[in-house]
């Protein structure tokens, strides 16, 4: 297999819902940096496909937008992006019906490039997955060097999920099927294994023996920025914790695997999430906590409520926030919760693992002590920070207090951090599936989040709302009062 940064052989990378945010946002500037970077040859292709009526030049035209707006600027080389965007291509297509717009994609398929790499990128709506697909493999599109890119999440339930995965598994095998959760492509996220694996240090105490709890937080200060539509019918739950939440649990619990192949790490993380304690109908409202954000100030910015945000006078009982208890039932868990929180509009952007040890047996100190803590700060400002007990220097004799060892990634490493969708796309052109999930764990995830889903569902009023700028609603304290812990922010 070549290098992860190396160039690739020259590929067609086909993004079904090229004129979407996503592509925007995140698709063309990853690749633009790849290009930048070498790792993408001069004859490689992008190909756009949405139904809209653009011409190559048309899409053109909104990609260097999309890139003056989302490369920073430093990094946009005029001439680069001028090659770069030389090598996108547009094909109006409805990749849900099998109609003539297909022959807008045909055309740019002759002999000559038959046998290279194709990646269909699927970034639409999930519901329409199965019919693109088909469409793909009825048009003759789907070569032996083919494979699809599947975005989250996929379906809205387990009955949806096993249908999309049938319907995507006709026409491609499972190896041939990425399923991206763009967390895994997070620099700090995979380093999450080499911490573990690399450091006995660390791995002496990932036990119940030595680690009272842990919480697990990615918090953004945006609200659902011109994304309602998708988000309103979606959630926090599904739109975070499904999928990227319960995948870095996965690699925080999981039992190390035998090698660092995609189905050795697949079959740990697995094994972690077939383990979770289900959450019983009578204790959804007790340890899965949802909240809705109001009108409220982040710094010194006043924002709108979600509902405000939606338009039109919208009502709306989606959640932006959710705050849940898992326990993982095995050997090295039993009786060590796992805290998950996302939420729209809080304090901070940031993700975070932070690592509570258990309280010190007996002290011979008079100071309080404060029991251990390692944070693993995914982004931003990515780092490790151990806090530890230590004597304060000077003539009061033993007094203790907090004090840190503090890694930053930015200081300790002069590399530049890619964005996750660097990586992801070029694994998926080098046919590399370590980083992506397989069936069975999106369908594992799903079984468990379900349960929670129909609680909501059948109980309205467990719907807290919390005023944006704060750490969700009150209920997420309580979450954690109750079992006699506090959220990381709320330590003094
Ligand atoms: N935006 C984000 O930050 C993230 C998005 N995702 C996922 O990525 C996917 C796309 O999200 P996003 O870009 O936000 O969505 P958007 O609503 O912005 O874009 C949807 C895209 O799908 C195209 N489309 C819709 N119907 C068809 C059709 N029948 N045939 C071909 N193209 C079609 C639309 O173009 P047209 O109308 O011209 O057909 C548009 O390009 C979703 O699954 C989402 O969950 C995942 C993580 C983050
Ligand atoms: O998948 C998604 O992730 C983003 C948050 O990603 P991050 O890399 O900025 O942490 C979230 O805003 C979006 O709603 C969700 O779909």
């Amino acid at each position: 297999m070549p290098s992860v940064t190396g160039p690739v052989d020259p590929f067609d990378y086909i993004v079904f819902g090229a004129t979407g945010d996503l592509t925007m946002r995140k698709l063309l500037p990853a690749l633009y940096y790849r290009f930048r970077d070498g790792q993408m040859p001069a004859d490689a292709r992008i190909i756009g496909a949405a139904r809209s009526k653009l011409s190559d030049d048309d899409f053109r035209g909104r990609a260097e937008k999309a890139l003056a707006r989302f490369v920073k600027a430093p990094d946009l080389d005029e001439a680069v992006a001028r090659r770069f965007i030389g090598q996108i291509y547009f094909a109006s297509v409805n990749g849900a019906e099998a109609d003539s717009t297909w022959e807008n994609l045909l055309r740019l398929f002759d002999d000559g490039v038959a046998s290279r790499t194709r990646v269909f990128y699927l970034a639409t709506s999930p519901s329409l997955y199965g019919d693109i697909c088909r469409n793909l493999s009825e048009h003759g599109l789907v070569t032996p060097q083919s494979r699809v890119v599947l975005e989250k999440p996929i379906g809205t339930d387990l009955g949806s999920a096993e249908r999309i995965n049938d319907e995507v598994g006709q026409v491609f095998e499972e190896k041939k099927i990425f399923r991206i959760d763009h967390y895994l492509g997070k620099e700090t996220v995979q380093n999450l294994i080499a911490l573990r694996f690399a450091n006995p240090v660390f791995e002496r105490l990932w036990s119940s023996d030595a680690i009272d709890h842990v919480q697990i937080t990615a918090a953004e200060t945006v609200g659902v920025e011109g994304r309602g539509d998708y988000y309103d019918s979606s959630g926090a739950l599904r739109d975070m914790i499904q999928n990227h939440l319960l995948q870095v649990m996965c690699l925080v619990a999981m039992e190390p695997p035998g090698a660092l192949d995609a189905d050795s790490l697949r079959n740990e993380k697995l094994k972690v999430l077939r383990a979770l304690k289900p959450i019983a109908p009578d204790d959804v409202a007790h340890v899965a906590i949802r909240g809705q954000y109001g009108r409220g100030k982040i710094g010194d910015t006043v924002v709108p409520g979600y509902m405000e945000e939606l338009g039109e006078g919208r009502q709306s009982r989606t959640e932006t926030f959710v705050a849940l208890k898992a326990e993982i039932h095995n050997w090295r868990w039993g009786k060590v919760p796992f805290y998950l929180r996302s939420g729209k509009r809080l304090p901070n952007k940031s993700s975070e693992i932070v690592v509570q040890f258990k309280e010190t047996p007996w002290s011979i100190f008079k100071s309080k002590l404060q029991s251990n803590r390692l944070i693993i700060r995914l982004q931003p400002q990515e780092g490790i920070q151990l806090s530890i007990m230590s004597k304060d220097p000077g003539p009061d004799g033993m007094v203790l207090r907090p004090a840190n060892i503090d890694i930053s990634f930015e200081k300790a490493f002069s590399t530049r951090y890619p964005d996750a969708y660097e990586r992801l796309l070029m694994d998926t052109v080098r046919g590399d599936p370590v980083l992506f999930m397989r069936r069975d764990e999106v369908e594992a995830a799903w079984t468990w989040v379900e349960p929670v889903l129909d609680g909501w569902a059948r109980h309205p009023d467990t719907l807290h709302y919390y005023s944006a700028g704060s750490w969700g609603p009150d209920a997420a304290r309580t979450l954690l009062s109750r079992d006699g812990r506090c959220w990381h922010e709320d330590v003094e």
